[in-house]
């Protein structure tokens, strides 16, 4: 089977740029991408391509290649869903935040709301393909939701989970280390994984296309992002050793990654990990292998969550303690906000976490970080519920530039590493602020040596 139409329910971080690069790689294919957040749809259709509803590098160019002619974005779900031969869901699956698995497991209520919706809507046989990260045996779910309109349509269900990273989305789906697909392995099974193997052949070869059953696939998408967690929990652990026996974590990461077994990727050690899935991921993980028992296997996975939480913790200690034990009143500047460089997604970002425990301190912060807007600042500590909105807006303050930025401070903790960063006259920070002068690098891009030449007092992570 030949796919001609693919609809895409979900227009976010990943159905937007996953469904504009399989529309510029395959122009005989009409790829309909649809979403409820009509705000959204609204910004993928902006003739100025800066509007975007996301910014990654290189999507414009690929929206501006393929929009208009295969690639539509729109709200209008019931028709896409009628004409589409395959259609990709890839809604958001957040942590419950309500009843049985309440903080743990995956809210797979928008998924199933899609599952209802195809099964009324659909008047033809489709394939159903798991965009979005789900627990493994969804799909067992999903078929029995879409098998119960009672209208004679079939439907196949694959698993094809997303590996793409924030800040380097179309390069890594232009590009990927691999494709996944996961489907039953009937005949019917067979020649839609088959479909599917031919949509990102056209662009992807078949040796990085991987193809498995469907539990496999659903799983492996959780074991990816949990290995990639622990290795930067792994050596966030160490980098509270090398603190205490004045080792350089930056080093010993550099042995080890040398050793080709181990690899040098992912090692950098960070005042904790954010981002909307590692956490996410993990939990549900853990709670999958409660369900089955498995207690062991949770608490293994569980302590990837807790070294992070500690890692937030400590370095928001370390600032305190080295702050004379109180830093009621003091003004810290926190450079950074989103939970990596090159983003504007703060989802989960390790400064919210540590502008929180400064501010449970009465100190006074102050945040600069080039792409989050001061709207952004607030809602996330909002959300936190530790304080009362208008406690958040007295004690923090969002600046727009670096104009009086450090004026007065007493301490500066970097918590993303953005580049401009690096190119910051130090020299100058240090005659605004107050004496001494700290600084906290919670990324440790910072030349700490030259920093201690102009006179501050200086920590970073992992730094003995
Ligand atoms: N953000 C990332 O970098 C990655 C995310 N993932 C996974 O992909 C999935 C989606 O993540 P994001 O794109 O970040 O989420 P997102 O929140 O940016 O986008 C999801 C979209 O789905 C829409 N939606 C929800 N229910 C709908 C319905 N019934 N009909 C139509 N539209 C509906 C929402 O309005 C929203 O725009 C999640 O399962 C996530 O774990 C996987 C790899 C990378
Ligand atoms: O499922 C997902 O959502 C995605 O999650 C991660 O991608 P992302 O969260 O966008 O970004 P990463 O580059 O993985 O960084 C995650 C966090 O770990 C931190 N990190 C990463 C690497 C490192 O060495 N040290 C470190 O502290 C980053 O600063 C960031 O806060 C995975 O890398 C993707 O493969 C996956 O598809």
């Amino acid at each position: 089977m030949k796919v001609k139409n693919i609809c895409c329910i979900g227009a976010g971080y990943v159905g937007g740029p996953t469904m504009a690069v399989i529309a510029a790689k395959c122009p005989d294919i009409d790829v309909h991408v649809v979403d409820l957040n009509e705000q959204r749809i609204a910004a993928w259709n902006d003739v100025n391509l800066d509007n975007l509803p996301i910014y990654e590098p290189g999507l414009s160019d690929i929206v501006a290649q393929a929009r208009g002619r295969n690639l539509i974005f729109s709200t209008n779900v019931d028709q896409a869903i009628q004409e589409a031969d395959m259609i990709f869901i890839s809604v958001n699956t957040p942590t419950k935040t309500y009843g049985i698995g309440k903080g743990m497991a995956a809210d797979l209520k928008y998924i199933e709301l899609c599952a209802r919706q195809i099964a009324r809507v659909a008047t033809s046989n489709k394939i159903i393909v798991e965009k979005s990260t789900l627990p493994v045996r969804t799909a067992e779910a999903l078929k029995s939701i879409l098998s119960s309109s009672g209208n004679g349509v079939k439907f196949q269900v694959l698993s094809n989970p997303e590996f793409l990273a924030e800040g380097t989305a179309i390069q890594d789906l232009l590009q990927p280390d691999r494709v996944l697909i996961g489907g039953e392995r009937t005949l019917e099974g067979e020649e839609a994984i088959q479909a599917l193997h031919d949509v990102y052949n056209n662009w992807i070869t078949t040796e990085r296309i991987l193809l498995t059953n469907v539990w496999s696939s659903e799983l492996s998408k959780l074991t990816a992002n949990a290995f990639l967690a622990q290795r930067v929990s792994s050596i966030n652990s160490l980098s509270a050793l090398c603190e205490a026996t004045e080792a350089d974590v930056d080093e010993v990461a550099r042995a080890i990654g040398q050793d080709s077994r181990i690899g040098p990727k992912f090692l950098k050690s960070s005042v904790g990990f954010g981002g909307s899935c590692f956490q996410k991921d993990i939990l549900n993980l853990v709670y999958l292998c409660q369900t089955y028992g498995l207690n062991e296997v949770a608490d293994y996975w569980h302590q990837v969550i807790k070294m992070n939480d500690y890692q937030k913790r400590r370095f928001a200690q370390k600032i305190i303690s080295t702050l004379y034990n109180t830093v009621n009143g003091k003004k810290i500047v926190l450079l950074g906000w989103a939970f990596k460089k090159d983003t504007n997604d703060t989802r989960e970002s390790a400064a919210i976490y540590v502008a929180d425990y400064l501010l449970s301190e009465q100190a006074e912060i102050v945040v600069y970080d080039p792409k989050v807007t001061q709207e952004q600042v607030y809602a996330d500590l909002d959300y936190l519920n530790t304080r009362s909105e208008e406690r958040n807006r007295s004690l923090v303050t969002v600046a727009k530039n670096y104009e009086d930025l450090f004026k007065d401070a007493h301490a500066v903790a970097v918590m993303t590493e953005w580049d401009e960063f690096k190119t910051i006259d130090w020299s100058k920070v240090y005659i605004d602020m107050l004496k001494p002068a700290f600084i906290f690098d919670g990324r440790a891009i910072l030349d700490m040596q030259a920093l201690e030449g102009i006179g501050f007092t200086g920590f970073a992570i992992g730094k003995g």
